[in-house]
C-alpha cells in the first residue's frame, strides 16, 4: 500500500465560512479537512502533519524554505506528498519547491477556493484528486504539480487567473499537464528536466517592480534606498520599458545588483528587439537579465534561490538562460 503525507499549511482550504455573517477564516478548533481522507475509501497510507495555519497572503520566502526543508526531510518516508495552501500565493510556493525540493517521487499542491462548508466547496475534492495524482507513479520526474478542478499543472507554467471561479488555476500559452476523470489519471505532456538548486538558507530581499504607461525615476529612487539584493521588473511587450527609468536600472547594474526583467503579457517571451531608449536592446546591452517565460512572481522566486548560489551577474544570466 503506498504511503502518502498531507502537509496543510492553510489557506481557504484550511478555513470555514461563517455561517451568519459570511466571512471565511480560521475559526478555532481543529482543522476542517484532518482526517476526513481516512473516513474514505482510498486504498493508502494517509499521514497529516499541520505545518502553518496562515492564509497564504502571510506566507513568506522563509514559510517556504521550512516548508521545502520538511518536504525534504519526510521524502524518504512516503510515496509522496500532498501540500494544502491557499491559492493567493500558492504558485510561488510551488515554484519554490520545484526549483529546491531534489526528488523524482510525486509533489503535489493545491488548495480550494471554497472552504469546506460552503456550498460546492471544492476543498475535499481537490484533496481527493492531489492524493490520487500523489499514488499515481506517472506523476512522478516532473517536479511539483499544482493539482486544482480535475487538471494537473507544472508548478513552472501556472497562475491564478480568476479572483473566485475553481477554475482558476491555468497555464498560459502551454495548458495542463494532464487531467484528473472520475476513473483516471491522464498525462498529455511533460515537463524537460529542470536543474535543482538547493539552499541552506533564504537571506536575500529582491523586489519586484511592474512598468506602466509614465512610469517615471522617483519609484526607482526610493528603490535605491532599500538597497534590494536584487531587482525583478515586468515590462512592457517584448520586454521594453519607459526611457525615464533606465539611469537608475543602470545604477542598479553598475552597482552589481542584478536587475531581471519579465513581460507583463503573460504569454511569450522577452527579447532585445527594440533599440529605442528603453527598448529591449538597450536593456540587455546594459546588463539587464532576461527570463524567459515566466511571471514576475516566479522570477522573483528564482532570483531569491539562485543569489543564494551567486552575486556574480554573469553566473545569474546563465542560470535565466539555462532554463525557464
Ligand atoms: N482561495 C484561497 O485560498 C485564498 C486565500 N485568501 C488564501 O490564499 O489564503
Amino acid at each position: 500500500m503506498k504511503k502518502i503525507l498531507i502537509i496543510h499549511t492553510g489557506g481557504t482550504i484550511s478555513m470555514l465560512e461563517n455561517k451568519e455573517t459570511k466571512e471565511v477564516n480560521f475559526f478555532g478548533g481543529s482543522h476542517p479537512l484532518l482526517n476526513e481522507l481516512n473516513k474514505l475509501d482510498i486504498n493508502a497510507k494517509i499521514d497529516e502533519h499541520i505545518q502553518f495555519d496562515l492564509p497564504s497572503p502571510h506566507i513568506t520566502p522563509q514559510h517556504m524554505f521550512l516548508l521545502s526543508q520538511k518536504v525534504s526531510a519526510e521524502l524518504p518516508f512516503y510515496d509522496g506528498i500532498v501540500i494544502t495552501h491557499g491559492t493567493d500565493t500558492l504558485e510561488e510556493t510551488a515554484y519554490f519547491l520545484h526549483l529546491t525540493v531534489k526528488t523524482d517521487k510525486p509533489i503535489i499542491i493545491t488548495g480550494a477556493m471554497r472552504s469546506s462548508n460552503e456550498i460546492g466547496s471544492d476543498a475535499l475534492y481537490n484533496l481527493i484528486c492531489s492524493v490520487r495524482v500523489a499514488m499515481d507513479q506517472k506523476a512522478a520526474n516532473k517536479g511539483v504539480l499544482v493539482v486544482m478542478n480535475d487538471e494537473i499543472h507544472s508548478a513552472e507554467n501556472v497562475t491564478k487567473t480568476s479572483t473566485s471561479n475553481i477554475a482558476t488555476f491555468q497555464s498560459p500559452q502551454f495548458g495542463p499537464l494532464g487531467i484528473i476523470t472520475k476513473n483516471a489519471i491522464f498525462f498529455h505532456r511533460t515537463i524537460l528536466q529542470q536543474p535543482i538548486f538547493p539552499v541552506n538558507s533564504i537571506s536575500k530581499h529582491v523586489i519586484l517592480l511592474k512598468a506602466y504607461a509614465g512610469m517615471d525615476c522617483r519609484l526607482l529612487a526610493a528603490v535605491q534606498e532599500i538597497k534590494p539584493d536584487g531587482i525583478v521588473i515586468e515590462g512592457f511587450g517584448q520586454g521594453n520599458l519607459p526611457e525615464s527609468v533606465v539611469p537608475a536600472l543602470q545604477a542598479f547594474i553598475r552597482a552589481s545588483i542584478p536587475v531581471i526583467l519579465v513581460s507583463r503579457s503573460f504569454t511569450g517571451t522577452v527579447q532585445p528587439t527594440y533599440s529605442y531608449a528603453g527598448g529591449g536592446k538597450q536593456l540587455k546591452e546594459m546588463g539587464v537579465i532576461f527570463a524567459q517565460g515566466m511571471t514576475g512572481q516566479k522570477a522573483r522566486i528564482k532570483l531569491l534561490i539562485a543569489l543564494e548560489h551567486t552575486t556574480n551577474l554573469h553566473e545569474l544570466e546563465s542560470i535565466f538562460e539555462s532554463f525557464a
